[in-house]
């Protein structure tokens, strides 16, 4: 079975209300799609955001990397598969989405051939998961408001955005909505690096003084101030979850070694893909810790690959954060994970599950 063709395209789809984090504010989810086909009839299906103010990808040079890659892949046997993983992560170096919509391509592709669901592919498990859902960071009143608009709709977890403020604006954002949603809602903080470690400690300190028990508290400091990490870490109890701080399994092996961080966020589009992502997995398995499996803004090609892999990881993966379709007014995409509320599904489906893409735009395809 031989790589035939690969085609490269774009989706735009947008957002129920603006994405607002401490690094950025978005409208609509633009993301380069990927299908790899064989010359069997399969066809695998990828995806990758261009999340530039975190890993450095942009539409243009995820392209541009795509024109060196593509004519290396084309022609190759799909069953040459650690080869061809290999292929894609040394050819280039950074550039992690878009070698996360490659493997992504290949697994589904891989899973295809096989007749099975990717999470069977990955080693099984109940294919059904609960995900939290994210409030952007805004001004308390919409924050209030969008956490129970959450809540009404059936999820019982919370990713609120934090770090774009003062700090006393993220305590009283922070206590006015557990005051609203109530304690039976769980609460997670993501600062996406918007605080100085000494911040950290005294925003998370004052919730906890405040009697409210935070879940975890996400990548509060820049995501090279290791040390800023581990003394958030040390001097809270809040558990602290490690995002940007964690790409390649390298960074997981210094975080968990060093006891920087609780617990690690893996995100198929910082790891460069699910060959990496099972490695993080297996490091945090190896120091006795648990995992998020998170995403970018991304819709549900790989969001669906993300929750084909929490599946088949469910023993080391503890928390999702796989809200990226939910956060869309619409979908390109037909098939894939189908979610009701906080619930997502996996079809019984063959790969990912995905049947067609929708609305692509600046299409390129590279043939044998
Ligand atoms: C969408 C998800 N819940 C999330 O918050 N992901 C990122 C930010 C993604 C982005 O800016 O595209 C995170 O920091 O966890
Ligand atoms: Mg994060």
């Amino acid at each position: 079975m031989l790589i035939k063709r690969i085609t490269v395209g774009e989706i735009k789809v947008p957002l129920k209300v603006p994405f607002k984090t401490a690094v950025r504010t978005v409208t609509e989810v633009h993301d380069l799609v990927i299908c790899i086909e064989t010359d069997t009839g399969l066809a695998g299906y990828g995806e990758a955001p261009a999340t530039a103010v975190i890993t450095g990808d942009l539409l243009g040079s995820m392209r541009a990397a795509l024109d060196l890659l593509a004519p290396r892949l084309l022609g190759r046997k799909l069953m040459d598969f650690n080869a061809l993983l290999l292929l894609i992560q040394r050819s280039v170096i950074h550039h992690s989405s878009l070698k996360a919509a490659l493997e992504i391509a290949l697994y589904d592709l891989r899973a295809r051939a096989f007749g099975v669901p990717l999470y069977q592919l990955l080693g099984g498990g109940d294919p059904q998961l609960k995900t939290d859902i994210t409030i952007s960071v805004n001004d308390l009143d919409v924050m209030v408001k969008d956490a129970l608009r959450a809540v009404a709709e059936g999820f019982d977890c919370l990713k609120i955005k934090v770090g774009g403020h003062t700090w006393q604006d993220d305590v009283d954002s922070v206590l006015a909505i557990e005051r609203a949603v109530g304690p039976h809602v769980a609460l997670r903080l993501d600062a996406n690096q918007g605080w100085t470690a000494k911040h950290a400690v005294l925003v998370i300190q004052a919730i906890e003084k405040a009697g409210v028990a935070l879940e975890l508290v996400e990548q509060p400091v820049k995501a090279d101030d290791v040390a800023g990490l581990k003394f958030v870490t040390e001097h809270t109890l809040t558990p602290v979850l490690a995002d940007e701080a964690v790409f390649s399994t390298r960074d997981a092996l210094h975080i968990l070694a060093t006891g920087s961080a609780d617990i690690v966020n893996i995100k198929l589009m910082k790891t460069g893909g699910i060959s990496q992502a099972i490695e993080v997995a297996s490091l945090a398995r190896l120091h006795q810790r648990t995992c998020m499996v998170g995403c970018m803004l991304e819709s549900a090609i790989s969001v669906t690959a993300a929750a084909h892999f929490a599946v088949a990881f469910e023993d080391v993966v503890s928390y999702i954060d796989l809200d990226g379709p939910q956060l869309c007014a619409s979908s390109a995409v037909d098939g894939g994970m189908r979610m009701n509320g906080p619930w997502i599904t996996l079809p019984d489906a063959p790969g990912l599950g995905i049947t067609a893409v929708h609305g692509l735009t600046h299409i390129k395809v590279f043939d044998v």
